[in-house]
């Protein structure tokens, strides 16, 4: 959810609400708007807001405010219009949410091994544009959520979908409500790539893709019980004459819906009545469509489409970095569905009209026509595979040239992990494995904003990563600037916004501070990791409470029975409010360091600079050693340096604690912190919960339990499966193969040195998490200066000792560094290891050797006489020293 802190008072309203009712909003074009809950509880779209917490909602956004029991919101802004509502179907909406609600338990409580009776609801909403579909999806989804399901969300509206972006039809669980602000979480969302904003353009390709997303949903729900009792709720498009009723009834089928939702209309109410009835229970339920849902025309209806590409590869409030590259001709593949060659009318039966097959997979040749295209990057290793398999992310062509044979493209944030994932471990192979489908019809969805962007802050990761080329400088360069809508960030989650420097008179400062990024980002996702935690507690308390309570209201307690048991209720609120209170201690303390560290940021200015430098050695060194696992030392600096508040020994702590269990061979502390973090890793598409269980599989195999390891790969490893099947199934086969095999490839997973591996994957995860660099601050401060310093003569045999490069630790250090490119040659006295220039210029010696002129003039006469050379050297040596 986007908070923001709370700011001037200009615009601000508030409205009451009566029970039941809704006030609705339409944010303005080119500004954000505040609110915040006053009093009372309300919701927006099935997520409860936070009492007295001010949100930030993006321009354009409409959404309406519900309340069930009264409240006052406030809000602080202009919109577009903004009017309260007493006439609202929530009612009934709410009514479905309680039958599929008491649907999912009876899922829960049968057994699992009854496909069918331990099959949750299979919702699918259906009605004509503008009815309140998404909407009404999302409603049951966060309020399925609220109550602890974990629900699957399945997308076919390829035109307006709200899980990744237009032209794709995707599915992704949904364990909380969903953010009002921020939308569908895009964590581990199953992606397929259609191409084109409208199914008629072709309609066999939608259908195949239908099909696909269907059997692999199947596939997931077979290994989890948990997602499979709480079933899914199926968004569609709004086409619903002609094929698109076709292609809605494929969907009901395909999906094997059980609950039809009919929005708004009784003509498609009643014909998927009547042709349903003959499908064994079905339900086809009409719901009223709300008077709030805004009808929205073609061009506004596009321009969302574009803004929803732009903010997959830049975030909602420009918060994201999308990553730039730059890929050789040969190192893509691309490939379009459908289209293609057609045979000749010649070559056909008389009448026969020539079609080229829908699902046909055609090369792409690779020219100018890319130019501005959005590809999608897909998980198939072959071409035939390309409409089997899900896509990894997008690409976004910034430019080709054909001349060097070489694509620029934007990478969207996800996808440079995978990238960088793949690149570290078999080389430059990620676009070569991979293969791209042409997105022909987005192209003039996307060209039109996708050129106006604003240029993208590189954050400074990604500069180290890959460095800026003169094609990447000139193509964003020419980017016009004009399209940063709001100026201000539109919400408060400014984690990926690099720290903005803060006087800009000090270039070299505004330079390095840009390395500041993790000093802010820790203690913000700390304080971030926090509040979800008190938020998690909350919610599971409140509704065991409630739940208690309507339990009280149903059964027939005597007096006594019924005090006992709200007695009870009692004081599991007040254990609620103890940790309540240590969690906002906790939140506290984490804002206070945000505090802290702004402020030292603010403080550094040119009188201050060394005492600052210093104070950010011992920082970067604290840093170093609590990497190292030299915590008691690190903590010994922080103190006597009093550097608490701005070094994160409580982070590294909490790994301290994964890592001293993992190197005594125990997974149980990493598999909490991976099960604190679910969501979080999962987002990141981590696979470090998956290898602690193989580890764990592997463990009980070592023991010869192999009954206990077959039940614990049926409960823990299945689910993997759709997934990572390849890697489960080389571990499976360890229990044929035994501890002490000698086969290389099973050998090696009963090897002591996994455990290290393990060490080295959370250290990774928990830094991606908490937004630090991979490699400790100290090091890269050191390669900055080094990549300055390297050249081929530092690794020959007569490189002076005063080259930090003579010595073998800063060596491997630089090691992947390129070489510095020297300009101009420079030359350096062998006697003062200055520089000779026009101000201390070199001078030649009648034997032939040059030596600067401030070398004193008894030793450079003494020194051309050979014998005493070397003796006079050294004593000027040991003077000089002194
Ligand atoms: N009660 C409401 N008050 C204000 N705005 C609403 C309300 N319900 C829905 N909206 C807004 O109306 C717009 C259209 O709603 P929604 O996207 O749910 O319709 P849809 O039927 O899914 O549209 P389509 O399938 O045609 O893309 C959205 O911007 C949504 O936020």
């Amino acid at each position: 959810m986007a908070y923001g802190g709370s700011g001037s008072a200009s615009t601000i309203k508030q409205v009451k609400l009566e029970r039941e009712s809704e006030l609705r909003i339409e944010v303005g074009n080119d500004a954000p708007l505040r609110l915040r809950l006053l009093n009372g509880t309300a919701e927006i779209f099935g997520t409860e807001l936070p009492p007295e917490i001010w949100l930030n909602f993006p321009p354009r956004l409409k959404f309406a405010v519900f309340t069930w029991y009264g409240a006052t919101i406030e809000m602080d802004g202009a919109t577009e219009t903004d009017y309260t509502a007493d006439e609202t179907p929530m009612v009934s909406y709410v009514n479905v949410h309680a039958v599929l609600d008491g649907r999912r338990s009876r899922a829960k409580a049968s057994s699992p091994d009854d496909s069918v009776s331990s099959q949750g609801p299979r919702v699918i909403v259906v009605g004509p544009t503008d009815s309140g579909k998404s909407t009404l999806s999302r409603m049951l989804l966060s309020w399925a959520a609220k109550q602890g399901w974990k629900p699957t969300f399945v997308d076919l509206d390829i035109g307006q979908g709200s899980i990744t972006i237009p032209g794709c039809i995707a599915a992704t669980p949904i364990e909380m409500p969903i953010d009002p602000v921020e939308g569908i979480p895009l964590e581990m969302p199953l992606v397929y790539f259609y191409g084109h904003a409208t199914p008629s353009n072709n309609v066999e390709l939608y259908k195949v893709l239908v099909k696909e997303l269907a059997g692999m949903i199947e596939r997931q729900f077979t290994g989890n019980a948990e997602s499979r009792a709480s079933g899914m709720v199926i968004n569609t498009m709004g086409w619903i004459e002609g094929v698109g009723y076709d292609l809605l009834l494929h969907a009901i089928r395909t999906f094997k819906a059980n609950v039809v939702l009919v929005l708004g209309q009784e003509k498609l109410c009643s014909m998927l009545k009547d042709v349903l009835k003959s499908e064994p229970k079905v339900d086809v339920v009409k719901l009223q469509r709300s008077g709030g849902v805004v009808s929205r025309n073609a061009k506004v209806r596009q321009k969302a489409r574009s803004y929803r590409i732009r903010e997959y590869f830049y975030g909602l409030s420009n918060d994201l970095s999308p990553h730039s590259n730059i890929a050789n001709f040969s190192d893509l593949f691309v490939y379009r569905v459908g289209g293609g060659p057609q045979a000749p009318r010649s070559a056909l039966p008389i009448g026969a009209e020539p079609a080229a097959d829908p699902t046909r997979v055609v090369p792409v040749n690779i020219n100018r026509d890319l130019l501005h295209l959005v590809l999608a990057v897909s998980f198939a290793k072959e071409p035939d595979e390309i409409i089997s398999s899900n896509v990894a992310g997008f690409i976004y062509v910034t430019d080709i040239d054909i001349q060097s044979s070489k694509f620029l493209m934007l990478l969207e944030v996800e996808l440079q992990l995978y990238h960088v994932y793949l690149n570290s471990r078999s080389g430059q192979h990620m676009l070569h494995k991979t293969v791209t489908q042409g997105m022909e019809h987005l192209f003039t969805l996307g060209v039109d904003y996708l050129t106006n962007m604003t240029r993208p802050t590189l954050n400074p990761v990604s500069q180290s990563e890959i460095p800026f080329s003169p094609l990447l400088t000139m193509e964003m360069d020419s980017l016009p600037n004009g399209n940063n809508t709001s100026g201000t960030p539109i919400s408060a989650t400014a984690t990926a916004n690099p720290a903005q420097p803060p006087s800009s008179n000090l270039p070299q400062l505004t330079e390095s501070l840009k390395l500041e990024h993790q000093f802010l980002r820790v203690p913000f996702e700390y304080y971030k990791k926090t509040l979800r935690a008190n938020h998690r507690a909350v919610e599971k308390e409140m509704s065991a409470v409630i739940s208690g309570v309507n339990e009280a209201a149903a059964t027939d307690l005597s007096p006594d029975d019924a005090v006992n048991h709200l007695n009870s209720l009692v004081s599991r609120l007040q254990g609620l409010k103890r940790k309540l209170e240590e969690g906002s201690r906790a939140e506290h303390l984490q804002a206070q360091k945000c505090r802290v560290r702004l402020d030292h940021l603010e403080s550094a200015d040119a009188e201050n600079m060394s005492e600052w430098n210093n104070t950010r050695m011992k920082r970067i060194l604290v840093d170093y050693m609590l990497r190292m696992s030299y915590y008691d030392t690190a903590v010994k600096l922080a103190e006597s340096s009093n550097l608490q508040d701005l070094v994160d020994i409580d982070v590294f702590q909490e790994a301290k604690k994964v890592i001293d269990a993992l190197q005594n061979k125990d997974v149980a502390p990493a598999l909490a912190w991976c099960a604190d973090n679910k969501s979080r890793l999962k987002k990141s598409k981590s696979k470090l919960e998956f290898q602690l269980r193989l580890q764990e599989f592997i463990e009980l195999v070592r023991a010869e339990n192999n009954l206990r390891a077959i039940t614990y790969a049926r409960k823990y490893l299945a689910p993997w499966g759709a997934t990572h099947m390849k890697e489960l199934q080389r571990v499976i086969a360890t229990l044929a193969f035994k501890r002490d095999t000698e086969c290389a490839t099973y050998k090696v997973l009963f090897e002591a040195k996994q455990w290290d591996y393990l060490v080295d994957q959370f250290k990774q995860e928990f830094c991606k998490l908490y937004g630090m660099t991979l490699e400790p601050l100290l090091n890269i401060y050191l390669q900055a200066g080094l990549s300055a310093l390297k050249t081929p003569y530092c690794y020959e045999d007569d490189c002076t000792k005063e080259d930090p490069l003579s010595q073998e630790a800063f060596r491997t250090l630089a090691m992947p560094l390129p070489y510095s490119k020297q300009h101009h040659s420079k030359l350096v006295c062998y006697i003062t290891k200055e520089l000779m220039d026009t101000e201390n210029p070199p001078q030649v010696l009648p034997n032939g050797y040059v030596y600067s002129t401030k070398v004193p003039v008894i030793l450079v006469i003494l020194l051309d006489v050979p014998c005493i050379k070397h003796i006079l050297f050294i004593i000027f040596c040991s003077f000089a020293g002194s």
